[in-house]
Protein backbone atom coordinates (compact mmCIF):
# COMPACT_ATOMS: atom_id res chain seq x y z
CA UNK A 1 0.00 0.00 0.00
CA UNK A 2 1.05 3.47 -0.20
CA UNK A 3 3.07 5.21 2.10
CA UNK A 4 4.30 1.58 2.83
CA UNK A 5 1.65 1.03 5.70
CA UNK A 6 0.81 -2.47 5.71
CA UNK A 7 -1.56 -4.23 8.23
CA UNK A 8 1.31 -5.79 9.47
CA UNK A 9 2.90 -2.50 10.21
CA UNK A 10 -0.54 -0.93 12.13
CA UNK A 11 -0.46 -4.54 14.09
CA UNK A 12 3.73 -4.29 14.86
CA UNK A 13 2.69 -0.51 16.41
CA UNK A 14 -0.75 -1.21 18.40
CA UNK A 15 1.51 -3.97 20.00
CA UNK A 16 3.77 -1.33 21.11
CA UNK A 17 1.65 0.86 22.31
CA UNK A 18 0.39 -1.65 24.42
CA UNK A 19 3.58 -0.88 26.40
CA UNK A 20 2.48 2.42 26.59
CA UNK A 21 -1.11 1.88 27.78
CA UNK A 22 0.14 -0.52 30.42
CA UNK A 23 3.11 1.65 32.23
CA UNK A 24 0.47 4.26 31.82
CA UNK A 25 -1.81 2.32 33.84
CA UNK A 26 0.75 1.76 36.49
CA UNK A 27 1.75 5.37 36.59
CA UNK A 28 -1.88 5.83 37.25
CA UNK A 29 -1.57 2.61 39.70
CA UNK A 30 0.41 4.75 42.30
CA UNK A 31 -2.24 6.51 43.23
CA UNK A 32 -5.69 5.80 45.13
CA UNK A 33 -8.61 6.63 43.64
CA UNK A 34 -8.58 10.59 44.99
CA UNK A 35 -11.99 10.97 44.55
CA UNK A 36 -12.29 14.71 44.93
CA UNK A 37 -10.47 14.69 41.57
CA UNK A 38 -13.60 14.05 39.94
CA UNK A 39 -15.86 15.99 42.44
CA UNK A 40 -17.88 18.81 40.44
CA UNK A 41 -18.17 20.29 43.51
CA UNK A 42 -15.00 20.08 45.17
CA UNK A 43 -13.43 23.32 43.51
CA UNK A 44 -15.24 26.20 42.65
CA UNK A 45 -13.84 29.19 41.19
CA UNK A 46 -14.56 31.44 38.23
CA UNK A 47 -11.16 29.84 36.51
CA UNK A 48 -12.25 26.24 37.44
CA UNK A 49 -15.81 24.96 36.22
CA UNK A 50 -16.88 21.35 36.76
CA UNK A 51 -14.37 18.93 38.04
CA UNK A 52 -10.72 19.31 38.42
CA UNK A 53 -9.88 16.90 35.53
CA UNK A 54 -12.51 18.46 33.56
CA UNK A 55 -10.68 21.68 33.99
CA UNK A 56 -7.09 20.34 33.55
CA UNK A 57 -7.64 18.46 30.70
CA UNK A 58 -9.62 21.08 28.82
CA UNK A 59 -6.71 23.53 29.64
CA UNK A 60 -3.84 21.53 28.79
CA UNK A 61 -5.50 20.04 25.47
CA UNK A 62 -5.85 23.95 24.71
CA UNK A 63 -2.27 24.18 25.14
CA UNK A 64 -1.50 21.27 23.56
CA UNK A 65 -3.46 22.30 20.98
CA UNK A 66 -1.51 25.86 20.46
CA UNK A 67 1.90 23.50 20.29
CA UNK A 68 0.29 21.65 17.53
CA UNK A 69 -0.56 18.42 18.83
CA UNK A 70 -4.03 18.23 16.96
CA UNK A 71 -2.63 18.91 13.99
CA UNK A 72 -1.58 15.44 13.36
CA UNK A 73 -4.15 13.13 12.40
CA UNK A 74 -3.63 10.36 14.71
CA UNK A 75 -4.06 13.06 18.07
CA UNK A 76 -8.03 13.72 18.96
CA UNK A 77 -8.91 15.48 22.04
CA UNK A 78 -11.42 15.14 24.45
CA UNK A 79 -12.65 18.67 24.26
CA UNK A 80 -12.51 19.78 20.37
CA UNK A 81 -14.62 22.50 20.91
CA UNK A 82 -13.05 26.09 20.80
CA UNK A 83 -9.53 24.88 20.41
CA UNK A 84 -6.88 27.34 20.03
CA UNK A 85 -5.31 27.41 16.79
CA UNK A 86 -1.92 25.54 16.60
CA UNK A 87 1.00 28.49 16.59
CA UNK A 88 3.86 26.47 15.56
CA UNK A 89 4.66 25.94 11.74
CA UNK A 90 2.65 23.40 9.91
CA UNK A 91 3.95 19.78 9.44
CA UNK A 92 3.38 17.71 6.46
CA UNK A 93 1.68 14.98 7.91
CA UNK A 94 1.36 11.90 4.70
CA UNK A 95 -1.98 11.74 4.62
CA UNK A 96 -3.46 8.35 4.64
CA UNK A 97 -7.07 8.70 5.50
CA UNK A 98 -10.20 9.19 3.45
CA UNK A 99 -10.84 12.60 4.46
CA UNK A 100 -14.43 12.25 6.44
CA UNK A 101 -12.16 10.37 8.73
CA UNK A 102 -11.63 13.87 10.73
CA UNK A 103 -14.80 14.04 11.80
CA UNK A 104 -14.84 10.58 13.60
CA UNK A 105 -13.45 10.84 17.17
CA UNK A 106 -15.52 8.85 20.13
CA UNK A 107 -13.30 10.44 22.77
CA UNK A 108 -16.60 10.35 25.12
CA UNK A 109 -16.88 6.80 25.00
CA UNK A 110 -13.25 6.71 26.45
CA UNK A 111 -14.22 9.16 28.98
CA UNK A 112 -16.86 7.14 30.13
CA UNK A 113 -15.14 3.88 29.71
CA UNK A 114 -12.33 5.22 31.83
CA UNK A 115 -14.08 7.11 34.31
CA UNK A 116 -16.91 4.85 34.89
CA UNK A 117 -16.05 1.02 34.37
CA UNK A 118 -11.90 0.97 34.41
CA UNK A 119 -10.40 3.22 37.42
CA UNK A 120 -12.05 1.57 40.14
CA UNK A 121 -10.84 -1.31 38.75
CA UNK A 122 -6.88 -0.94 39.27
CA UNK A 123 -7.11 2.10 41.52
CA UNK A 124 -6.99 1.13 45.53
CA UNK A 125 -9.72 2.97 47.44
CA UNK A 126 -8.72 6.00 49.13
CA UNK A 127 -7.71 9.60 49.08
CA UNK A 128 -3.73 10.63 49.46
CA UNK A 129 -4.19 14.41 48.68
CA UNK A 130 -2.60 14.10 45.31
CA UNK A 131 -5.19 15.58 42.98
CA UNK A 132 -2.79 17.56 40.68
CA UNK A 133 -0.76 14.34 39.88
CA UNK A 134 -4.15 12.42 39.43
CA UNK A 135 -5.18 14.09 36.85
CA UNK A 136 -1.71 14.15 34.86
CA UNK A 137 -1.35 10.28 34.95
CA UNK A 138 -5.40 10.20 34.22
CA UNK A 139 -4.66 12.32 31.04
CA UNK A 140 -1.57 10.40 29.75
CA UNK A 141 -3.78 7.12 30.18
CA UNK A 142 -6.34 8.66 27.89
CA UNK A 143 -4.28 10.13 25.19
CA UNK A 144 -2.50 6.53 25.10
CA UNK A 145 -6.39 4.75 24.77
CA UNK A 146 -7.41 7.81 22.56
CA UNK A 147 -4.32 7.11 19.98
CA UNK A 148 -4.81 3.24 19.91
CA UNK A 149 -8.23 3.43 19.69
CA UNK A 150 -8.38 5.73 16.60
CA UNK A 151 -5.75 3.85 14.92
CA UNK A 152 -8.66 1.99 14.33
CA UNK A 153 -9.18 4.46 10.52
CA UNK A 154 -5.98 3.70 10.02
CA UNK A 155 -6.00 -0.20 9.80
CA UNK A 156 -9.65 0.12 8.59
CA UNK A 157 -8.07 1.89 5.65
CA UNK A 158 -5.47 -1.00 5.04
CA UNK A 159 -7.80 -3.36 5.04
CA UNK A 160 -10.19 -1.21 2.77
CA UNK A 161 -7.84 -1.10 0.59
CA UNK A 162 -6.31 -4.40 0.47
CA UNK A 163 -9.61 -5.91 -0.47
CA UNK A 164 -12.07 -3.32 -1.64
CA UNK A 165 -14.14 -5.37 -3.61
CA UNK A 166 -15.33 -7.17 -0.40
CA UNK A 167 -15.61 -4.20 1.91
CA UNK A 168 -17.65 -1.75 -1.04
CA UNK A 169 -21.11 -3.80 -0.55
CA UNK A 170 -21.72 -3.83 2.70
CA UNK A 171 -20.58 0.18 2.75
CA UNK A 172 -23.40 0.83 0.19
CA UNK A 173 -25.76 -1.17 1.99
CA UNK A 174 -24.61 0.46 5.37
CA UNK A 175 -24.27 -3.03 7.09
CA UNK A 176 -22.74 -2.20 10.28
CA UNK A 177 -22.53 -6.02 11.08
CA UNK A 178 -21.20 -7.15 7.92
CA UNK A 179 -18.32 -4.61 8.59
CA UNK A 180 -17.75 -5.90 11.73
CA UNK A 181 -18.09 -9.32 10.48
CA UNK A 182 -15.29 -8.29 7.44
CA UNK A 183 -12.91 -6.81 9.49
CA UNK A 184 -12.79 -9.07 12.87
CA UNK A 185 -9.71 -11.42 12.97
CA UNK A 186 -10.36 -13.59 16.33
CA UNK A 187 -7.04 -15.27 16.58
CA UNK A 188 -5.78 -11.96 16.54
CA UNK A 189 -7.87 -10.58 19.67
CA UNK A 190 -7.05 -13.81 21.75
CA UNK A 191 -3.58 -13.29 21.24
CA UNK A 192 -3.65 -9.53 21.65
CA UNK A 193 -5.32 -10.46 25.38
CA UNK A 194 -2.86 -13.13 26.06
CA UNK A 195 0.27 -11.13 25.60
CA UNK A 196 -1.36 -8.08 27.43
CA UNK A 197 -1.61 -10.03 30.51
CA UNK A 198 1.75 -11.19 30.03
CA UNK A 199 3.01 -7.82 29.56
CA UNK A 200 1.67 -6.44 32.58
CA UNK A 201 3.45 -9.47 34.73
CA UNK A 202 6.67 -8.79 33.06
CA UNK A 203 6.10 -4.74 33.45
CA UNK A 204 4.45 -4.92 36.51
CA UNK A 205 6.17 -7.02 38.76
CA UNK A 206 8.26 -6.46 41.90
CA UNK A 207 12.24 -6.62 40.79
CA UNK A 208 14.28 -7.24 43.42
CA UNK A 209 17.93 -8.41 43.64
CA UNK A 210 16.59 -11.73 45.57
CA UNK A 211 15.83 -14.20 43.71
CA UNK A 212 13.89 -16.40 46.20
CA UNK A 213 11.62 -13.57 47.26
CA UNK A 214 9.18 -13.66 44.60
CA UNK A 215 5.81 -12.49 45.27
CA UNK A 216 3.15 -12.77 42.97
CA UNK A 217 2.17 -9.39 43.10
CA UNK A 218 1.92 -7.16 40.37
CA UNK A 219 1.50 -3.35 40.26
CA UNK A 220 -1.90 -3.40 38.20
CA UNK A 221 -3.55 -6.88 37.87
CA UNK A 222 -3.28 -8.58 34.26
CA UNK A 223 -6.44 -10.01 34.20
CA UNK A 224 -7.92 -6.18 34.58
CA UNK A 225 -5.12 -5.60 31.36
CA UNK A 226 -6.78 -8.38 29.68
CA UNK A 227 -10.24 -7.50 30.63
CA UNK A 228 -9.50 -3.68 29.48
CA UNK A 229 -8.48 -5.07 25.77
CA UNK A 230 -11.04 -7.90 25.42
CA UNK A 231 -14.54 -5.92 26.55
CA UNK A 232 -13.12 -1.93 25.71
CA UNK A 233 -9.91 -1.23 24.32
CA UNK A 234 -10.88 -3.82 21.10
CA UNK A 235 -14.10 -3.22 20.74
CA UNK A 236 -14.10 0.70 20.51
CA UNK A 237 -10.72 0.02 17.89
CA UNK A 238 -13.73 -1.84 15.97
CA UNK A 239 -16.35 1.15 16.18
CA UNK A 240 -14.13 3.13 14.85
CA UNK A 241 -13.41 0.84 12.00
CA UNK A 242 -16.86 0.49 11.36
CA UNK A 243 -17.48 4.11 11.22
CA UNK A 244 -14.42 4.81 9.24
CA UNK A 245 -15.38 2.59 6.88
CA UNK A 246 -19.50 3.82 6.32
CA UNK A 247 -17.70 6.81 4.92
CA UNK A 248 -15.14 5.58 3.01
CA UNK A 249 -17.12 6.13 -0.22
CA UNK A 250 -18.37 9.84 0.58
O1 LIG B 1 -5.44 -6.43 13.85
C1 LIG B 1 -6.52 -6.09 13.32
O2 LIG B 1 -6.92 -6.60 12.26
C2 LIG B 1 -7.36 -5.09 13.95
O3 LIG B 1 -8.34 -4.69 13.38
C3 LIG B 1 -7.05 -4.61 15.34
C4 LIG B 1 -7.86 -5.37 16.38
C5 LIG B 1 -7.47 -4.73 17.73
O4 LIG B 1 -8.15 -3.80 18.14
O5 LIG B 1 -6.44 -5.15 18.30
C6 LIG B 1 -9.31 -5.19 16.12
C7 LIG B 1 -10.03 -6.10 15.42
C8 LIG B 1 -9.53 -7.43 15.04
O6 LIG B 1 -10.48 -8.40 15.32
C9 LIG B 1 -8.24 -7.73 15.68
C10 LIG B 1 -7.50 -6.80 16.36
Amino acid sequence: MANGVTLESLRQSLIRQEDTIIFSLIERARFPSNSPTYNESYVSTPTFSGSLVHSVVKETEALQAKAGRYENPEEHPFFPDNLPPSVVPPYNFTEVLHPPAALININKDIWDMYFKKLLQLFAARGDDGNYASTVASDLVCLQALSRRIHYGKLVAEVKFRESPAEYEPAIRAKDRDALMKLLTFESVEEAVKKRVAKKAMVFGQEVTLNNDDKKEKYKVDPSVVSRLYGDWIMPLTKLVQVEYLLRRLD
